[in-house]
């Protein structure tokens, strides 16, 4: 028996790379099917080979987590990209991805892209607020290659998602970190390619050893619907050091009264900003509840 990592799916079949580097082509056991559960693109697996280039999964270690789309197991981290401007950033977008990577439990790094078209230093603002939270922020420019290396100096060893709204750089950046895949950039080119292949499932593109990269941005659902009222705020984690002071320990920081999350806000050591994207959540939340 060999430990490996699944890094392609294809028709049944899934393709391990081993410890030793090599990658063998396998079948799953029949009991995967019996107890309802797949291999799926970044499982560490335990292998039983049957010669040099084949090989069945014998059982599926646990899974740090799993996303749903694209549908891979054990990312390590996500690269968050997002335009300065063109698109004009959402804030309400990044704080959602947010909740969702640290539900996940998946570290965040924010990359500001299209530094060039800076014209109003935003940078700096929201650089601001989100590394005094604990989140890494790198600036880049997808162009000229600025930030490149700092992103690549953090790939090292883990396995990584793309994530970000349309048009923000995303393909231009993955272009410039490996030179293994070519993302195709630009709108126009990529909305007549795609669409025609049915399930198109993710891969782990290794870069480097045990370096991967999963080759479908993640996160193109935003949905929240399915946390917990009570368990959003975990998910702000500048919340965490202070809301044990509430009044109430059941406090959601909305309505009540002596509540430290709002003195917080109020004293401007809360971003207000996130502040009240977190009560639009709640508020979205409470209201899917009540039908
Ligand atoms: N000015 C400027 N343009 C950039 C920069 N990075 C990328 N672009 C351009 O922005 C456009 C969109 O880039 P893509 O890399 O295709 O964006 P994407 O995030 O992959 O887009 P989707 O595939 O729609 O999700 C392209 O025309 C790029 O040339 C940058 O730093 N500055
Ligand atoms: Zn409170």
């Amino acid at each position: 028996m060999q430990q490996g990592r699944i890094v392609r799916g294809i028709a049944g079949f899934y393709y391990v790379k081993l410890d030793d580097g090599s990658i063998v082509e396998c079948k799953a056991r029949g009991k995967f099917r019996r107890d309802k559960l797949s291999p799926i693109v970044g499982d560490n697996v335990i292998v039983e080979k049957i010669d040099d280039e084949k090989g069945v999964i014998d059982s599926i270690l646990p899974r740090k987590n799993e996303l749903i789309r694209p549908q891979v197991s054990n990312i390590d981290q996500a690269i968050l990209v997002f335009a300065l401007k063109d698109p004009d950033i959402s804030l309400e977008v990044l704080d959602r991805v947010l909740v969702l990577t640290e539900y996940n439990n998946i570290d965040a790094v924010i990359c500001f892209n299209k530094c060039d078209l800076d014209v109003d230093n935003k940078f700096d603002y929201l650089s601001k607020i989100y590394s005094s939270i604990g989140y890494k922020v790198i600036k880049t420019n997808g162009k000229t290659g600025e930030g490149i290396e700092e992103i690549k100096k953090i790939l090292k060893n883990k396995t990584t998602v793309f994530a970000g709204p349309s048009g923000v750089g995303k393909s231009t950046i993955f272009n410039k970190v490996q030179n293994k895949v070519i993302m195709q950039t630009g709108e126009i080119s990529k909305k007549v390619s795609r669409g025609k292949h049915t399930t198109r499932h993710a891969e782990l593109i290794d870069i480097d050893d045990n370096t991967y990269l999963v080759d479908t941005p993640g996160f193109s659902l935003i949905d929240l619907s399915f946390i917990e009222i009570e368990e959003l705020q975990n998910y702000f984690r500048e919340f965490n050091e202070y809301s044990s002071e509430c009044r109430f320990t059941s406090c959601l920081h909305f309505k009540e009264r002596d509540c430290m999350i709002k003195n917080k806000v109020e004293e401007g050591v809360i971003s207000k900003d996130r502040y009240d994207n977190y009560i639009k959540f709640l508020t979205e939340l409470q209201q899917n509840r009540r039908y």
